[in-house]
């Protein structure tokens, strides 16, 4: 069935109030951020909800009725209850924040049902399979697939996006970015509390809470980069990958793996049951990334050592550069001391990225740096005008496969291994669309 006949066959979600029609998979802490910003930008409605666990849906409904708007439907009680949700309800847009190993089997269904606008968290996928599989259902049944990958609307970033594309750094010849962020206290809990508190009952896999319960496992059955979007997206976005210019090929290498190990002898002891698990995933990955336009890229991973956050950015080209650890600018010929660092908010400010500018208020009421707000202002503005989606499949796709690519190269030890080419020829005719 085409997408008209599926959704044509569905029950109509209650009278036509010209609201759009939101759907949830997925209720922990991420999915009530993503509804702040769907409820703080008028004209939307929550039709449904989906979770497997009663603590998220009970703590999102009551965050719902903040808002003084009407319940949303409840789906539960099976992993794949949201096939039911999917099948009953009619939705302009369903959000995907479930862990990790669901993101596809998800995104796949709700495009699938014929929901017209799917937004999927970060990373979008986890193998090469799920990459295409992003694709093609997108490709054969027109649904928009957008990664709602956030940093790519962060004040700085969009900002360098705009310097790039002003041709402030000439010509780009390479970059770097990362996830490097101590999740220690993230990936184990007492099972009560989102972060590990000191001294107390030290947990994952089922017994614990929220990200702890899936996050720390991938750690234990994958060595590669597990969370490369927020760096690569970003990145992606300056040198046109998939419009214009495409990763070529990859190869990656990574340390020995200690910090969760140590993490748990440190808070539980050496004979803490937990101390017996072998981690397999190495504590900094580092890929290297070449592109069809001769650039190079480089994506480190580290989240299971001390170190204060950052994702590392650095925007080089042939008249200069940003580096985002210690906010530096420099450009040739314009910086105010040649060989000598500028402070990259004065460049920053001259340069800000016209969203920004002109929804800063709104952005800053919506908390969390705003870039959240920002994101989901640009896609709901593409449901609502029936545009492409901002961050399409084949991005989600491209910046995606960063971690099964490191994986095989890991494996191999740093082979360069090909990056597919998602868009099948067409990154040769694609024009550069995001943040226009
Ligand atoms: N972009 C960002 O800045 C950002 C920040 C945090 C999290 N995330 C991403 O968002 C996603 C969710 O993260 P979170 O912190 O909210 O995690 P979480 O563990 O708090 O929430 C995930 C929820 O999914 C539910 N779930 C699991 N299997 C399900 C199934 N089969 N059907 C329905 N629900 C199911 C769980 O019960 C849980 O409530 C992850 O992919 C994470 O990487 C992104």
């Amino acid at each position: 069935a085409n997408l008209s006949e599926t959704q044509a066959k569905k029950k109509p979600a209650g009278k036509d109030d010209g609201k759009l029609r939101f759907g949830f998979i997925g209720t922990g802490s991420r999915c009530q951020e993503h509804i702040n910003n769907v409820l703080a930008i008028e004209g939307n409605k929550i039709v449904a909800i989906c979770d497997i666990q009663q603590g998220p849906l009970d703590s999102t409904l009551k965050h719902i009725a903040k808002f003084n708007v009407a319940a949303p439907k409840v789906y539960t009680g099976s992993e794949r209850a949201f096939e039911q949700m999917l099948n009953n309800e009619e939705f302009d847009c369903v959000i995907i924040a479930s862990p990790w190993e669901w993101h596809v089997p998800m995104s796949v269904a709700a495009m699938k049902a014929g929901v017209p606008y799917v937004g999927v968290e970060v990373s979008a996928a986890n193998t090469l399979e799920e990459c295409w599989d992003l694709v093609n259902v997108s490709e054969a049944t027109g649904s928009h697939l957008n990664i709602m990958e956030n940093v790519c609307y962060r004040r700085d970033v969009m900002a360098a996006l705009n310097m790039t594309r002003q041709g402030l750094f000439g010509e780009l010849i390479h970059a770097r970015c990362g996830y490097e962020h101590d999740l220690r206290n993230i990936k184990f809990n007492d099972g009560k509390n989102y972060s590990y508190i000191p001294g107390g009952e030290l947990k994952m896999g089922k017994e614990a809470f929220a990200e702890a319960q899936w996050r720390t496992n991938h750690s234990i059955t994958r060595n590669g980069d597990l969370y490369p979007t927020h760096g690569a997206g970003p990145v992606a976005n300056c040198l046109d990958i998939n419009r214009g210019n495409r990763f070529l090929s990859l190869s990656a290498m990574a340390t020995q793996s200690r910090g969760l190990h140590k993490f748990v002898v440190d808070n539980g002891g050496e004979n803490h049951p937990l101390a017996k698990l072998r981690f397999n995933c190495g504590d900094i990955v580092t890929s290297m990334i070449k592109c069809a336009n001769g650039q190079t890229v480089i994506v480190t991973h580290d989240t299971n050592s001390p170190r204060p956050y950052s994702l590392g950015f650095r925007i080089q080209g042939t008249d200069g550069l940003w580096m985002n650890d210690g906010d530096h600018v420099y450009i040739e010929g314009k910086s105010a001391k040649p060989h000598y660092w500028d402070d990259s908010d004065e460049w920053f400010k001259k340069y800000d990225h016209k969203l920004w500018s002109s929804l800063e208020a709104k952005a800053k009421e919506a908390g969390h740096g705003g870039m959240d707000f920002i994101m989901m202002y640009d896609f709901i503005d593409a449901i609502r005008n029936k545009k492409p989606a901002p961050m399409d499949c084949y991005d989600a796709a491209a910046w995606s496969a960063i971690s099964g690519l490191s994986e095989m190269s890991v494996a191999r030890g740093g082979a360069v291994v090909d990056f597919p080419d998602f868009t099948r020829g067409q990154w040769i005719h694609r024009k550069p669309a995001f943040a226009l």
